[in-house]
């Protein structure tokens, strides 16, 4: 087998963060590009534990720094490259889990429930109602990931102590919020920790747990259907079966579209465990023959006014309806006059749910100010985003949707 880089045993998680390409990944993700590090490998291999370093169950006790993963130093690159630029990038995070087939948003509050993965032309796939969350420090992004990390499904068996029951996914949406630069950059950078696969005789699951073990491989089949059918030439590739998991669905673009992706593969030292460790390789080797094709995520000012009126649009006509379901009183419909564009009123019927294939009403809305055209209609989507949050949670939380 060959690939780009080997870690050992030994291998600090410096060495790994260094060696595996990760932080031109993260200044690629600042360039626009649509970025992806996924870790894969046998239940117990070591791939929460590349991207997160050691598990810990509360704040009081953090991680040695030494020990921090890939996720916590790409935070550091990513707000050390923010800093070192004025603070132009705008960052936030959204972090998911698919659990037996169910997207479950690891950043809303109450008891997780599934989300609407929906498909759009222009977007591919997304979670519809998935949570943003703006942050500006490595607290604030290190507590979102610790939040997250303990919601997600884990259990014990006979290989791992703390397994993960789900495949996580946290994405950060990078944006240059700088008056000047236009078009915008809009980029992202995903950590996709999958479950591992297991054989259920050797990890002795039964119950629930087997059902879980059941999902995790074929969700990991259908991956793997994906990236051997990706593999081969251009000219003899059929139609890839993203449709068969929500995991292929949702890595759709990062798989075979214009995004760029680090595999990480994960094996374990033990000579019992030969044959998934063989299996891993070969899994490895096809996903390294996949090639994509790199696209830069680029938004005119046109397409940003576009979508900041038809996100107000839908805010406006949510706001509505949500008012109706709890015996609100209505309020006067208001409008916004941007020079250059028509104005609009009213809500726009056919518009619904908080998040847009864009996704862009959940950037930050500060910092815009320096556009001459933009602030009545940032202004705007800021009152509906946050009558929204009172309605929906009753105005205790502090999150941009
Ligand atoms: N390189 C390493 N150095 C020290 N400990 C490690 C290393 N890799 C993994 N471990 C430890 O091995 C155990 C299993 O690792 P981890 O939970 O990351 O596996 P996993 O591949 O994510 O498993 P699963 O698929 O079951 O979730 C953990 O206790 C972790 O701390």
């Amino acid at each position: 087998f060959g690939f780009s880089a080997v870690f050992d045993a030994g291998a600090s998680q410096e060495a790994v963060f260094e060696g595996s390409g990760m932080r031109q990944l993260v200044e690629l993700a600042i360039d626009g590009f649509s970025c992806t590090v996924f870790a894969f490998g046998q239940t117990g291999s070591g791939k929460t534990y590349t991207l997160m370093g050691p598990l810990t169950q509360s704040e009081s006790r953090p991680a040695a720094p030494g020990l921090l993963g890939l996720m916590q130093r790409s935070f550091a690159c990513l707000l050390e490259q923010s800093r070192s630029r004025g603070s132009d990038l705008a960052l936030s995070a959204s972090y998911l889990e698919i659990y037996n087939e169910q997207v479950r948003d690891l950043l809303s509050p109450g008891p997780p429930c599934a989300l609407p993965l929906r498909w759009s032309k222009t977007c591919g796939f997304y979670v519809e109602n998935q949570l943003s969350v703006d942050f500006d420090s490595l607290e604030a992004i290190a507590d979102l990931l610790l939040q997250g990390s303990q919601r997600r499904r884990t259990s014990a068996h006979a290989l791992n102590r703390h397994s993960s029951r789900s495949h996580a996914l946290l994405t950060i949406h990078i944006r240059s919020r700088a008056p000047s630069a236009c078009p915008s950059k809009q980029g992202t950078l995903c950590f996709v920790d999958l479950a591992g696969s297991e054989r259920v005789k050797e990890t002795g699951s039964t119950g629930e747990l087997s059902v879980e073990a059941n999902n995790i491989n074929r969700s990991l089949l259908a991956l793997g259907h994906c990236i051997s059918l990706l593999a081969k030439p251009r000219g003899k590739r059929m139609h890839i079966p993203y449709r068969d998991s929500k995991l292929t669905r949702l890595l759709a673009r990062s798989l075979g579209g214009s995004g760029i992706t680090l595999m990480v593969a994960c094996i374990s030292p033990s000579s019992r465990c030969l044959s998934e460790t063989l299996s891993t390789l070969h899994y490895a080797s096809r996903a390294r023959r996949v090639t994509t094709r790199p696209l830069a995520n680029r938004v005119s000012r046109e397409k940003l006014l576009q979508t900041l009126e038809e996100e107000i649009h839908a805010l406006q006509l949510e706001n509505l309806s949500l008012r109706q379901q709890l015996c609100l009183p209505r309020v006067p419909t208001r409008s916004v006059e941007v020079p250059g564009t028509p104005t609009r009123t009213g809500a726009r019927p056919g518009w619904g749910g908080r998040y847009g294939p864009t996704g862009l009403h959940r950037f930050p809305l500060e910092g815009q100010e320096g556009v001459p055209a933009w602030p009545s209609l940032y202004g705007l989507l800021r009152d509906f985003v946050v009558e929204n949050e009172q309605l929906r949670y009753g105005g205790g939380m502090h999150r941009t949707h």
